[in-house]
């Protein structure tokens, strides 16, 4: 009987990178939150602190700035896909990477109508988000979006649940219905307009969020996931992470005022979390890998 090592992958999280291009006054930027992890042979450094397998996070770190300047961005997909395999080609003894990169949103200053060129607003905290797994001559991508918050006035119902005697909610056929929405979704190959895909996508899960006429945030999930894949054959599948947050009707009944859905308190906490992923039946799953680290 031994110890090993089991499964690790290492790298610099978060290398925040705000890029401008300049090329003409109307400069575009891009503010993303970069990511990067590397597999491979590396149990010589977790054995015996032997690190000639290890490229430095500060490495990858100057990698990320350098790429950026060496060409344009892009699409946050492409970007990631040439810094993995980068690090897999040119990497003594490291055979997979991860890039995560969070892009976060700016808007033109409007300014006597028209946006200005160089003056930027962020008006949402949502994130535009990929994932991408090197693994040898493989890559896989995962994109997705976070913290994108919606809320429905109506058109929202839970009844029907079981009840014990623990139970005090009271069902109800009209309420609001809010989340922040976190979605990722597989594609199936990486010959993907990437920019067209997540406009699309999104615009989908939003229309059928608004749609859906809800009898359960669990009903709105698989609908919206369904939505998306049903336009976008190159989608393996949606994973959603969906906080219910919850608005409860306020009680005005003692200053003789009739609640009638309008007035309510909104929760942040606790929140129930409905999660779930929609999927091909007809399509493998995918190694948990691709998601985080081998088996964690
Ligand atoms: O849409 C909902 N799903 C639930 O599972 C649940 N549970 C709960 O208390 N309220 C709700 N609402």
């Amino acid at each position: 009987m031994g110890i090993v090592m089991g499964p690790n992958q290492y790298g610099k999280a978060e290398v925040r990178i705000v890029s401008v291009n300049r090329d003409t006054p109307r400069h575009t930027i891009k503010d993303l939150n970069v990511s990067s992890s590397l597999r491979g042979d590396l149990d010589g450094a977790h054995l015996t602190g032997d690190n000639s397998k290890v490229l430095p996070t500060d490495t990858q770190k100057n990698t990320v700035y350098a790429f950026a300047k060496e060409a344009p961005i892009g699409e946050i997909e492409d970007f990631a896909l040439r810094l993995g395999r980068h690090f897999v080609g040119t990497a003594d003894g490291i055979t997979g990477a991860r890039i995560l990169i969070d892009e976060y949103s700016w808007e033109r200053i409007p300014v006597g109508g028209t946006g200005h060129d160089h003056s930027f607003a962020r008006s949402t905290d949502e994130k535009r988000t990929t994932a991408v797994t090197i693994d040898g001559d493989q890559a896989h991508v995962v994109s997705g979006l976070k913290d994108l918050i919606v809320l429905k006035s109506t058109g929202s119902e839970f009844w029907g649940y079981p009840k014990d005697k623990y139970t005090t909610l009271a069902e109800t056929n009209d309420r609001i219905l809010a989340t922040a929405v976190t979605a990722r979704w597989r594609y199936l190959h990486t010959d993907v307009d990437w920019g067209k895909s997540f406009e699309s996508i999104r615009a989908t899960m939003l229309e059928a969020f608004a749609t859906t006429h809800s009898l359960a945030l669990q009903q709105s999930l698989y609908e919206m996931g369904k939505a998306a894949m049903e336009k976008h054959p190159e989608v393996a599948e949606v994973r959603l992470s969906l906080p219910n947050k919850h608005h409860f009707l306020v009680d005005l009944e003692y200053c003789g005022l009739e609640n009638n859905n309008e007035v309510f308190f909104a929760a942040d906490r606790p929140y129930g979390l409905i999660e779930g992923v929609v999927k091909r039946d007809d399509v493998d799953e995918a190694p948990q890998a691709w998601y985080s680290l081998p088996q964690f």
